[in-house]
């Protein structure tokens, strides 16, 4: 054998054994899908793994989120604006009328929906990087291609868009914000909205609880690394808008768990890409045909019956019925989730175990005690599947 020969041999048992490595270390990765609809909270619990189990956000990191929150306010004063017309509500000092259409031409509300719409449909990319959302640089990119100025509020609409706020026409109009019709305004916009001052100031760092808070729809799929008590975990975001599920079957065969979103406060709620379907209903179709893809037979799910804060709000004043016409028992938050509970159970097939927590993503201290059970839940999952236990 020439030299030639051996240094080629060489190299090429280096690479089998790079890629032997590389095969070890995917097995023993363990691998969580996350779904569930737009909105249903998927990226918000991947958050509260990051201040859980990974960076904690510090402060650079916060800072990254200026943007986001920027935009939230955007949209949401947007609504109100635009409600004022709806709803007939005058500005209380006439010069803001003009001040809010200048404002409004400038910065109009950005519809997530049809930049959605817009990206590639063979967009499907994951974001490497130890623990890390999406980078700014990233968005910037994506939104560049989607034609959007991606620079955040400039210094004079931020003072414009403070005195408005201020005009008591405005205020009657926020007030009101039960009657809007179509366009309702999110519970994270109310709270930027109720925070403006302190989030428009100058030196703003986002606290944890606003990045909690911030609506950003997931585009394309989102990696995230973790590691906690020995085990590499990869969690893997997408994005939930119907048009954007087909995306999800690339994952379906190698996933330890699927973890399952439904934004049970939705339950009056309809889709925004398509208003004839009703959200929570939405969730248990799409759960059911998940749950019995031939893919994941074997695989456990564990459900989140998410934004129970919001639906314990909801029900004192709207009863589950009109999502489910055969409920016909008493309105209380326990009643109700027991009996959605029982539905998606009953859609699952009956081999399939399911796992079920009842959550609040945006709130810190109950999903530390729900994340510490889950991870006890998917390691012990883990054991199974590598038939250790
Ligand atoms: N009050 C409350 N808000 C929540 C809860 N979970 C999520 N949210 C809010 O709901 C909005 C949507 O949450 P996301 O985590 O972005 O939803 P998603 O499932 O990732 O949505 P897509 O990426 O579009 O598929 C955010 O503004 C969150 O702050 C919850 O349990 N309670
Ligand atoms: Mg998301």
């Amino acid at each position: 054998m020439n030299k030639g020969t051996r240094a080629a041999l060489a190299r090429s048992k280096s690479i089998d054994h790079q890629l032997d490595a590389e095969r070890e270390k995917k097995q023993r990765e363990i691998q969580l899908l996350v779904l569930g609809g737009a909105g249903s909270g998927k990226s918000t619990f991947i958050k509260q793994l990051r201040i859980n189990y990974g960076d904690g956000f510090p402060e650079l990191e916060r800072e990254k989120f200026n943007h986001q929150v920027h935009d939230n306010v955007v949209n949401a004063i947007n609504t109100v604006l635009d409600q004022m017309k709806t709803l007939q509500i005058p500005f209380d000092n006439e010069a803001n009328k003009k001040k809010a259409a200048e404002f409004q031409e400038r910065n109009p509300k950005i519809s997530f929906i049809s930049l959605l719409n817009q990206l590639p449909d063979d967009e499907i990319e994951s974001t490497k990087g130890a623990n890390c959302l999406m980078s700014t640089t990233e968005l910037t990119k994506r939104f560049a291609y989607v034609n959007l100025k991606y620079n955040g509020l400039q210094t004079a609409d931020i003072e414009i868009v403070l005195n408005i706020w201020e005009d008591s026409g405005v205020q009657r109009c926020y007030k009101r914000r039960a009657e809007y019709k179509g366009n309702i305004l999110s519970n994270g916009e109310q709270y930027f909205l109720e925070n403006m001052k302190r989030v428009l100031a100058p030196q703003y760092i986002p606290t944890l609880q606003d990045i909690l808070y911030i609506r950003r729809p997931t585009f394309g799929v989102i990696d995230h690394y973790f590691y906690i008590d020995d085990h590499a975990y990869r969690v893997i975001d997408v994005a939930g808008q119907k048009s954007q599920r087909k995306k999800w079957i690339h994952f379906f065969e190698m996933v330890t768990s699927i973890l399952f979103f439904v934004p049970l406060s939705e339950f009056d709620e309809y889709l925004e890409e398509d208003k004839t379907l009703n959200s929570v209903q939405d969730s248990l179709q799409t759960f059911h045909e998940v749950s019995h893809n031939q893919y994941l037979e074997r695989t456990d799910f564990l459900l989140f019956l998410n934004k129970y804060d919001l639906f314990v709000e909801k029900l004192k004043w709207k009863r589950l019925q009109v999502c489910f016409p055969d409920y016909d028992d008493n309105n209380t938050p326990e009643a109700c989730v027991k009996y959605i509970r029982e539905l998606f159970h009953q859609h699952r097939p009956c081999h399939k175990h399911v796992y079920t927590h009842v959550s609040c993503a945006t709130d810190v201290s109950i999903m530390r005690d729900i994340l510490s059970k889950v991870l006890d839940i998917i390691t012990e999952i883990n054991l199974r599947k590598a038939g250790t236990f």
